[in-house]
C-alpha cells in the first residue's frame, strides 16, 4: 500500500455485497438532477485507450417513458406477431419499470491503432460503472439488453445512429426490496496461476 492509493476498505466490502434489483422492483425516485450527474461523470471515468470516449448515454425519463412503451408494442406485433396481454403490458411498461432509464450505447468503430473490441470493453465498463454509481448513490440498479437492444429499428427508435450498438439499459430507482442473493463463480473454478508449460 502507498500513501499515493490509500486503502478503502468500505469501498471493498459494498463491492462485496453489491447486488442488482430486478428493474420490475424500482419505484421513483430516481436521482435529481445534480446526483445524476456526478453518477454519469463516474461512470464515464472508465479506462479508455486511445481517449475515444467510444461511449454515449441516452436519458428515458418522465413521460416519454410510457409513449417509448406504446411504439415498442407496437414494433414488438410487427415483429412477434400478436401480442397476448401479459406481453403487450411488458412492451407498454419497459420504460416504466424504474423512474429512468439510461440507454449506454458503443460508438466503437474501426480505428488506426485502438481494437474495435477494446473500445466495446470500455462500454461494458461504463454499465458497471454506471451500475456501481447509482448503487452507491443509493439506488436499486439493474443492467439490461432485452430485445429492444438487438432490434435495428427499436435502436433507431431509442436514440440510436446506424452504426451504435446498445451496451446496455441501465434502470435506475428506488429499491421495493431487498435483493436476491444468487450463486457466484467459485474462485478456484474461474482462477489459475500461469505456469510454463
Ligand atoms: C450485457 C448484459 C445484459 C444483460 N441483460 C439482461 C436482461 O436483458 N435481462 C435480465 O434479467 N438480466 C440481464 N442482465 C443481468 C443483470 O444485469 C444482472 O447481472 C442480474 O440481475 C444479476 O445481478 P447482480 O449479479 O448484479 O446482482 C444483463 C447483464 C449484462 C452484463
Amino acid at each position: 500500500m502507498s500513501s499515493h492509493t490509500p486503502a478503502r476498505p468500505e469501498v471493498l466490502e459494498f463491492l462485496l455485497s453489491r447486488r442488482s434489483h430486478p428493474a420490475v422492483s424500482l419505484t421513483a425516485p430516481g436521482p435529481d438532477a445534480p446526483t445524476l450527474e456526478k453518477i454519469l461523470t463516474a461512470a464515464a471515468r472508465v479506462p479508455d485507450h486511445g481517449k475515444l470516449a467510444p461511449w454515449r448515454f441516452v436519458l428515458y425519463q418522465g413521460d416519454a417513458r410510457a409513449r417509448i412503451g406504446l411504439r415498442l408494442a407496437e414494433m414488438a406485433e410487427a415483429r412477434f406477431g400478436p401480442l397476448d396481454e401479459a406481453r403487450r403490458q411488458q412492451e407498454l411498461t419497459r420504460f416504466t419499470r424504474a423512474p429512468l432509464v439510461v440507454g449506454v450505447f458503443s460508438r466503437a468503430a474501426v480505428h488506426p491503432k485502438i481494437p474495435v473490441w477494446e473500445q466495446e470493453l470500455s462500454a461494458g465498463a461504463v454499465c458497471m460503472t454506471l451500475v456501481t454509481a447509482a448503487t452507491a448513490a443509493g439506488f436499486g440498479v439493474q443492467w439490461v439488453s432485452e430485445w429492444i437492444a438487438f432490434d435495428a429499428d427499436a435502436i433507431a427508435f431509442l436514440g440510436g445512429q446506424p452504426d451504435e450498438k446498445v451496451a446496455g439499459f441501465v434502470h435506475i430507482g428506488t429499491a421495493s426490496q431487498p435483493p436476491f442473493e444468487r450463486p457466484r463463480p467459485v474462485l478456484a473454478d474461474i482462477t489459475s496461476t500461469w505456469t510454463e508449460a
